[in-house]
């Protein structure tokens, strides 16, 4: 078993409030993840459920029990970092070994779990090097294998692939979700890295200024995001979003467009509202009777995709398109909206208004 629940987690630092009512409940053998920029409390969190922080208020429970005033080592989880020093002197074996010796086990169950997590994260033939005869990538792995030796009730991880350059990120991101699958670990995982969490976890919090903003699944979060800010956080390139209010069956933008009003939304005629458009539901390249029209203003080729960024009014609108589009600034385009796949938030609150008849 390997559940977390932390419930209503305060902490200040003096005027810093950095977490402020966090709650977070981690199903046994989940890839949770806690999103959010710097600064959000997502460190905090996890030191907190370690018990390296203490709380101001809230509590900690480990498989239903509570765990809130037991001392760190009693509450048998691994804390993995950004920065997880290697023994210089000591072989990639040994390194692994050592939670394990300092465990007193035997040196046969030391020998087969060093081969299980050595094969898993593919450094058989490392084994015999020490730490300078390895790449910063190959430190990494067997810094992790040294941390998943052991079998902890869960896994808590600080941003460990921080350090990594794209490629090899891309590469672990990919292995630490097959470890944590054949693992069947607890692995509770902190990152400000959008992609890392929509990636990799099967559930993700998202943290702002110390404030669970929502809890779901990657597809829950990216897809319905519970207010302006999620949806504006998660997603590359960020949503775009319009100044409007709904009349009668239009929604009339600030800028002086009007859309059909989409069914899915009840909200009142006049009230002040946000069109939150994502870049691959928009398109320069067909035209119906759902579209804005506004100006290029510019074009951003990433490799594989464009984005175009076209001006309407004094709003900008981020559109996915083809690599191979080419336009001039200031040429009038036509941007045609999927209304089925946007959302609406409420101008004041932020929070959506989206959820209704979908
Ligand atoms: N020991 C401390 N003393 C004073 N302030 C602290 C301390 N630890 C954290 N803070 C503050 O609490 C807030 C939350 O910090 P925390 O490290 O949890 O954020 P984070 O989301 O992990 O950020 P990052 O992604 O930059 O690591 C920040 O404003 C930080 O400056």
């Amino acid at each position: 078993m390997g559940t977390v629940a932390a419930h209503g987690l305060c902490k200040s630092f003096g005027k810093v409030q950095a977490l402020d009512g966090v709650t977070l409940d981690v199903p046994d053998g989940s890839f949770f993840v806690v999103l959010g920029p710097s600064g959000a409390g997502k460190t905090t969190t996890l030191r907190a459920i370690a018990g390296l922080e203490k709380l101001d208020a809230g509590s900690v429970h480990l498989d239903g029990r509570d765990a809130t005033g037991d001392a760190p080592a009693a509450r048998d989880l691994a804390m993995v970092f950004q920065n997880y020093a290697l023994y210089p002197r000591h072989t990639a074996y040994e390194n692994i070994a050592s939670p394990l010796r300092a465990r007193r086990c035997s040196s046969s169950e030391i020998a087969a779990a060093v081969e299980r997590m050595s094969s898993l994260l593919h450094i058989e033939r490392l084994l015999q090097r020490r730490p300078a005869q390895l790449s910063g990538g190959e430190m990494q792995r067997v810094a992790l294998a040294r941390a998943l030796v052991r079998h902890p009730r869960a896994f808590l991880m600080d941003e460990p692939l921080t350090n990594l350059d794209l490629k090899l990120r891309v590469e672990m991101r990919t292995e630490l979700t097959r470890i944590h699958r054949s693992l069947g670990a607890t692995f509770v995982y902190v990152t400000n890295d959008q992609v890392e969490a929509l990636s990799m976890a099967d559930h993700v919090a998202v943290l702002k200024e110390g404030k669970v903003q929502q809890v779901g699944t990657p597809t829950e979060v990216y897809e319905r995001p519970a207010n302006k800010w999620v949806a504006g956080f998660v997603g590359s390139p960020p949503i775009s979003l319009l100044a409007c209010h709904a009349e009668g069956d239009r929604l009339v933008g600030a800028q002086g467009w009007t859309l059909p009003r989409p069914r899915w939304t009840t909200a009142e005629d006049g009230r002040a509202l946000l069109l939150g458009l994502r870049a691959e539901d928009l398109s320069v390249e067909q035209r119906r009777d759902a579209s804005l029209s506004g100006e290029l203003y510019g074009i951003e080729p990433l490799g594989d995709r464009t984005v175009v960024d076209v001006q309407v009014g004094t709003e900008i609108l981020k559109v996915k398109a083809r690599p191979t589009v080419t336009g001039t600034p200031g040429e009038r385009l036509l941007v045609t909206v999927d209304l089925d796949r946007a959302h609406l938030f409420d101008a004041d609150t932020g929070l959506s208004l989206s959820e209704a008849g979908r």
